[in-house]
């Protein structure tokens, strides 16, 4: 029980480094909104996110992780679209 404890730790500690990472990408993807706005350009960029996907993938521990690397990373783009989205339509 106490090996679960630790883990549990080290995963609260985990989480608060992401929830601290999402806040800073997800401010930046609101400054890129705006940029892409004031320039008229698309909010999806499939080339990038190709590139960030591989990325991804090239970092993972083990081969077996390579498939939720990039389930991770597409569904934070996805959230940081909406959002951008989001931005674009309420100005
Ligand atoms: C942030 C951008 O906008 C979109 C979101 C991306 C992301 O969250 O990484 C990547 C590409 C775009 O589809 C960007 O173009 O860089």
């Amino acid at each position: 029980m106490s090996d679960l404890r630790t883990y549990r730790q080290e995963i609260d500690a985990i989480d608060e480094q992401l929830s601290c990472l999402l806040n800073r990408r997800m401010n930046i993807s609101r400054s890129v909104a705006l940029f892409k706005e004031k320039h008229g350009c698309a909010v999806l960029d499939c080339s990038r996110e190709k590139e960030i996907i591989q990325k991804a993938r090239d970092r993972s521990a083990r081969d077996e992780l390579k498939t939720y690397q990039e389930a991770f990373f597409k569904h934070l783009m996805k959230l940081s679209r909406d959002y951008q989205q989001r931005l674009v339509e309420t100005k």
